[in-house]
């Protein structure tokens, strides 16, 4: 008998699921005009629909300002949203503080940019894994159970023998070693959801890589549901399953990773590519070799461009751009890569072919 074969890729299974996520910031009133009744807001986030799937990373990835760091937040529910659901395997839920945040933390951690200031300077390793690991019940009984469970997450990000670091302070570890015990304290949780937010971009560039392949090591052996936020599309390439590109607020463009890298739909997704020349690296800054090159600036999120909020910086935008949302419009190379630009609606991509015959 023969095995049954298909190419479709398994589904894999939803962990959390943002629909229509939406977080306005309320402006001072100094700032925004006196003469208006309407308190002006930054749109910081509009209507963000994401999964973040079991063994699997989600790059979510943008410049400087374009709101991914306010989407992890919301997805740890540390800020209170202004529109929009979080479902957790399924589940609809909104916390704020006390015991039902402890709850959905256990479940949904989030690992910072910057692994000095996460970490307490006056407390060593020892404290800050034991504490995590008591906060969500996965110390043990006794005193042997601890030793044990703090070996083990030290083993898990690779800084072993344990005995090594378990009594050093912050300050006496190098970056990628404090960045590794922000990531074991996170683990100590036991989650299923890892958001990351820039995890890299604070570490010399030499020692990057062997985070990034501790936390793909993860996502593989603990089956952990990554979001990778970044403003450097080529580690996405690298590192991430699916790959969405945000601007401004809004998601432009996503699909497979290798899709969306290496055939970019959307404009935006092509300028990020065309600044980061190197497909290879995993480093550095894409968005600012492209501000370098006069690429122009992200528009202002309290009174953001009507229609797509790119079109001021698009070479391709065309007058409807200017007045309409795009919405997902399917690029159709490859299944799942979808792009909000009016240039693959169907009837845009009709005209086209005409022309072109
Ligand atoms: N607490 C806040 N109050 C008011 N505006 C905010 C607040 N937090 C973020 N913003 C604004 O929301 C927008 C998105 O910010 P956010 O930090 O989410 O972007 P980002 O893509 O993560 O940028 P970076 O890569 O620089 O961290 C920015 O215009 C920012 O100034």
């Amino acid at each position: 008998m023969t095995t049954p074969t298909t190419d479709a890729p398994a589904v894999r299974e939803e962990v959390l699921e943002a629909v229509g996520l939406t977080k306005h910031f309320p402006v001072s009133r100094r700032l925004g005009s006196l003469l208006t009744r309407t308190r002006p807001t930054v749109h910081a986030v509009d209507d963000v629909h994401l999964t973040l799937r079991r063994g699997q990373v989600t790059a979510l990835v943008g410049e400087s300002g374009s709101g991914k760091s306010t989407v992890a937040r919301l997805l740890a529910q540390l800020y209170p949203r202004t529109a929009g659901t979080v479902r957790l395997h399924g589940e609809p839920v909104t916390v704020r503080g006390g015991r039902p945040f402890r709850a959905y933390a256990r479940r949904v951690q989030l690992i910072f940019q910057d692994p000095f200031a996460s970490l307490n300077p006056v407390h060593t390793v020892r404290y800050h894994l034991t504490r995590a690991l008591r906060i969500h019940g996965n110390a043990g009984r006794t005193a042997a159970d601890l030793d044990a469970a703090l070996a083990k997450l030290l083993e898990r990000v690779s800084l072993t023998p344990a005995e090594r670091y378990l009594d050093k302070f912050p300050h006496e570890l190098s970056g990628g070693q404090r960045q590794r015990v922000a990531i074991a304290r996170a683990l100590g949780a036991d989650p299923d959801v890892l958001l990351a937010d820039e995890p890299v971009s604070m570490l010399d560039v030499s020692i990057r890589l062997g985070v990034l392949n501790l936390l793909r090591d993860l996502k593989e052996r603990l089956h952990l549901a990554i979001l990778y936020i970044t403003h450097d599309i080529a580690s996405a390439r690298y590192f991430a399953d699916e790959t969405l590109v945000m601007y401004a607020g809004r998601l432009v463009e996503g699909g497979d990773s290798e899709t969306v890298t290496q055939s970019p739909a959307h404009p935006y997704t092509r300028l990020l590519i065309d600044s980061a020349p190197d497909p290879d690296r995993i480093t550095g800054d894409a968005v600012a070799a492209g501000r370098e090159r006069g690429d122009g600036e992200p528009p202002s999120l309290i009174r953001p461009p009507a229609g797509c909020r790119f079109h001021p910086r698009c070479p391709a935008a065309m007058p409807r751009c200017t007045t309409d949302l795009p919405p997902r419009l399917e690029v159709g190379d490859r299944p799942d890569h979808w792009a909000a630009c009016w240039l693959y609606d169907p009837a845009t991509v009709a005209a086209a072919r005409e022309v072109n015959r």
